[in-house]
């Protein structure tokens, strides 16, 4: 099961990013980054809307996807490793994870979306929540394996 992450936004080099290239490096299989971003200065809801087509246009057809939103649903380690083993085992092709923009994410993306996972109700910059995401698939991967990384 291929692993992408589409998300709005450049990173630049700095603290951020060396904390999702530790995790991210880990994963097998390797996670695919799709950078997105509307230059125009768009009012807060068309921004959304357009960020929305950006983020779903790199997502390929069929692909299970999982928005991260402070809204969604809070899950356990355990249950989102079990999560995506009832993906990969259902003969899931593409998991994708969307992650929004500084005014989140636009009505389409929440449509698509197969699940709108939390972590926690606050809000996080977005560039933390790439290194967030990162180490909890790192996570999954090691409980779906048994490897002692997981404590419980
Ligand atoms: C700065 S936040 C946007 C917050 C925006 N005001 C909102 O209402 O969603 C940017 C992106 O980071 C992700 N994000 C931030 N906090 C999150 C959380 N607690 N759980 C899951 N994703 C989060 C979401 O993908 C969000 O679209």
């Amino acid at each position: 099961m291929r692993l992408l992450l589409a998300a709005v936004g450049k990173a630049k080099a700095g603290p951020e990013l060396d904390l999702f290239s530790q995790y991210a490096k880990r994963l097998s299989p390797p996670l695919g980054l799709r950078e997105v971003e509307e230059k125009r200065p768009l009012a807060s809801a068309q921004l959304k809307a357009r960020e929305a087509e950006l983020l779903l246009a790199v997502v390929p057809s069929g692909a299970v996807v999982v928005a991260l939103d402070e809204r969604g649903k809070d899950m356990t380690s355990p249950e989102l490793a079990e999560k995506i083993r009832g993906w990969r085992d259902g003969g899931t092709q593409d998991l994708a994870f969307l992650i929004g923009g500084a005014d989140g994410h636009g009505d389409m993306v929440r449509a698509r979306a197969d699940l709108l996972l939390s972590f926690g109700r606050l809000t996080w910059p977005h560039m933390l929540v790439r290194a967030l995401l990162a180490e909890q698939l790192w996570r999954s991967q090691a409980i779906l394996a048994g490897h002692p990384y997981h404590r419980t």
